[in-house]
């Protein structure tokens, strides 16, 4: 049994798309509380799918858990509503920075506290909070959604995660397709947020290289399988991280044909 300094745990998943497609066939991790953790793999490795999985998302898009099993807070996700897993503290940002792009920034932030019960000097404090992790909002917060760069898209998105006031917040990808002062300004945010505010953090990236500098720990999917897990600072230093993930070339005699779980 998992501690209670343990906020999410991921116990050898398997899933399915359309009782067919075999998308994940054992994906373990543990997240303590406070921590924040990157999952990361390459293109299909199975990263959304875990992170569906998380939420509850799976069934929406004819998708299933076959074996296995996924504890927020002690409790089964697959039991509860994606809905519920929210009020319960469990909310995530979803691929591709999804904004109401006719509204401006500040009310897409307030969109996300709609559904808790807010007083508006409740809401306008959890806004000067966004602002504060966020500057680029405050300045932008009446301009229309769709009429920011990418950047402040994902971090609209973000903002309005946070004001459902998470425990847990998981997010997709949140670097793709944004330049890398953009893509580092995100990832600085996520962490300040992490150390000042507890808040335990879930991000899947393709990205490793910025995930390990600003992540505590990382698992590493490959074809649906998690294979390694460890602290980021240690994953940085290992010539196989390095080599298949992080785009530099290893030594020829430590080369390896695939990564070895860390021991
Ligand atoms: N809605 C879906 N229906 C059917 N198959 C899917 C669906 N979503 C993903 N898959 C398949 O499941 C596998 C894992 O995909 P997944 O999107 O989880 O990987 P990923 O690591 O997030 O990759 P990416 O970075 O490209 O999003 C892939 O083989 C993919 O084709």
């Amino acid at each position: 049994m998992p501690g209670n300094d343990v906020i999410l745990v991921v116990d050898n998943v398997h899933a399915t798309y359309n009782h067919a497609i075999t998308a994940l066939h054992g994906v373990s991790f543990e997240l303590r509380r406070g921590e924040f953790l990157a999952l990361l793999g390459a293109n299909g490795a199975g990263k959304s799918t875990t992170l569906k999985a998380v939420s509850n998302l799976l069934p929406a898009e004819r998708g299933q858990i076959n074996a296995g099993a996924i504890g927020f807070e002690g409790g089964d996700v697959s039991h509860r509503r994606p809905g519920d897993l929210v009020r319960a503290g469990l909310v995530q940002v979803l691929e591709g920075r999804h904004c109401f792009k006719s509204l401006t920034v500040e009310e897409n932030l307030v969109s996300g506290g709609i559904g808790r019960s807010g007083r508006r000097a409740e809401i306008n404090q959890d806004l000067q909070r966004i602002y504060d992790f966020f500057p680029r909002l405050a300045e932008k917060r009446r301009t229309l959604a769709g009429l920011t760069s990418g950047g402040e898209q994902q971090m609209t998105a973000i903002g309005r995660a946070l004001m459902s006031r998470p425990r847990l917040l998981v997010l997709d990808e949140p670097s793709m397709g944004l330049a890398p002062l953009v893509v580092q300004d995100i990832f600085l945010a996520l962490k300040k947020l992490n150390r000042e505010t507890g808040l335990s953090i879930l991000v899947a990236e393709q990205n490793s290289a910025v995930a390990l500098k600003y992540a505590d720990h990382a698992t590493v999917l490959e074809n649906g399988v998690s294979v390694l897990t460890g602290a980021a600072a240690d994953l940085r230093q290992r010539e196989d991280m390095r080599a298949f993930y992080l785009g530099q070339q290893a030594s020829p005699a430590t080369q390896p044909t695939h990564l070895h779980a860390v021991a």
